[in-house]
């Protein structure tokens, strides 16, 4: 990694987690930030992740030699003219974007062409603000890179060397192919997640027995519906073409499903299940960020305050590191599990024998 000064407009989820990650890699790379809350500056600070405080865009950005923005999608579009009179010859600005066709529309109105490279990491939660930020979060997570029709090979380079450094897995594509592919995966299961939990609002009774009923498969295939309505309505904002195209098509096979369900088509339903499984569990669980599938166990543990911290004080004791604890939410009352994942299989194996010593109940992943 070759950048000696990185400054980030917008420090949240995703470019906490990034500034966190190039530290983690090089500690003498010097970071500048700017957001809207001070006092998250002041916490980034104190935690060693920023140098710089920035109070907006101005001379200071002469010095970077790569300007990430990472606010919503337009707003970053937006800095682009702020930033140009004070880019230093050489520099890079990028964005984390969710869409890249609206940003790179920008670029080119703006002739910045030479110097912008769009991003987009492939991982993130329904989360925000630097507090959630983690240096394990775009871990083993595709990092899209989208170069302009002006980009260098060195400059591509330059990016591809910042995703490795952060522990992602560059990808380069075309900025209008990604916007497509990330209308199905991404954009669609949000507005599917939100539109069912407003569907179950809706049709529940007084005594909201559906939301208090609601278990493991609403709560998976919702998790999403938590995130945050700013950063979703730009998104949809700048892909709408592709998605209401996307969406059209989900339409259609919702509209199927009803047909054959009002002709008891049993064969057509148990086609949809088994096609959907079969392919579902072809997907590569390998690059999904914070959790690292090879090296996790579940323990199925009582629902009492402190419990967590228990168990996270006796793999402490034992020099053991936790890389992520994830809760399942979907039992309302008695046992709940945790997920955990550790470093190595060595960690995983001597947590399992230091948990079983304890009788905790233990589930192999
Ligand atoms: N959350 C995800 O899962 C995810 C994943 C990949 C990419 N992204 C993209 O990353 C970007 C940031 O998302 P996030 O999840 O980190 O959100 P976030 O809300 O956690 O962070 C956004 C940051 O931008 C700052 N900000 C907001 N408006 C601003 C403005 N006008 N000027 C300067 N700073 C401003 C906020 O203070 C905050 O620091 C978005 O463009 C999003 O599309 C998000
Ligand atoms: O895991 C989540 O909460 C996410 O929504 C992450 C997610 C997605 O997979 O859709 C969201 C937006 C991004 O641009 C990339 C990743």
């Amino acid at each position: 990694m070759s950048e000696a000064s990185i400054a980030f407009i917008g420090l949240g989820l995703i470019g906490g987690s990034i500034a966190r990650g190039i530290k983690r890699m090089n500690p003498d790379t010097k970071i500048m930030a700017y957001m809207r809350s001070k006092s998250r500056l002041l916490k980034a600070r104190e935690e060693g992740i920023v140098d710089v405080i920035l109070d907006g865009i101005g001379e200071e950005l002469n010095e970077c030699d790569l300007i990430f923005l990472c606010a919503p999608v337009e707003f970053n579009a937006d800095y682009l003219d702020k930033i140009k009179p004070f880019l230093k010859p050489g520099a890079i600005i990028t964005d984390v974007g969710s869409t890249k066709t609206d940003i790179h529309e920008a670029v080119i109105r703006l002739g910045l062409e030479h110097c912008f490279i769009g991003g987009h990491p492939m991982a993130g939660s329904e989360k925000t603000g630097f507090e959630n930020s983690s240096v394990h979060l775009l871990e083993n997570a595709y990092y899209i890179i989208t170069p302009t029709a002006l980009s260098t090979e060195d400059q591509i380079n330059r990016m591809v060397d910042i995703g490795n450094a952060i522990g992602s897995i560059p990808l380069v594509l075309d900025y209008k192919e990604h916007d497509f592919v990330v209308a199905a995966i991404s954009h669609l299961p949000h507005i599917v997640a939100s539109s069912l939990v407003n569907l179950v609002k809706d049709s529940d009774n007084s005594q909201e027995l559906m939301k208090r009923l609601s278990a493991g498969g609403f709560k998976d295939i919702t998790r999403i519906a938590s995130s945050s309505p700013e950063m979703w309505e730009q998104i949809c904002m700048t892909n709408s073409g592709n998605l209401s195209l996307i969406l059209k098509r989900y339409i259609d096979s919702l509209n199927d499903i009803v047909k054959v369900l009002e002709d008891k088509d049993n064969q057509y339903i148990h086609r949809l299940f088994e096609t959907s499984r079969d392919y579902r569990d072809s997907f590569s669980e390998k690059a999904r960020g914070l959790i690292e599938p090879d090296y996790t166990f579940t323990v199925n543990m009582a629902d009492e305050v402190g419990a967590i911290s228990t168990l996270a004080v006796i793999l402490a004791a034992k020099g053991i590191s936790i890389r992520n604890i994830g809760i399942n939410h979907n039992r309302e009352h008695g046992e709940g599990t945790l997920r955990i994942a550790f470093y190595d299989k060595e960690a995983m194996d001597n947590a399992w024998k230091q948990l079983e010593r304890y009788h905790y109940d233990l589930i192999p992943n």
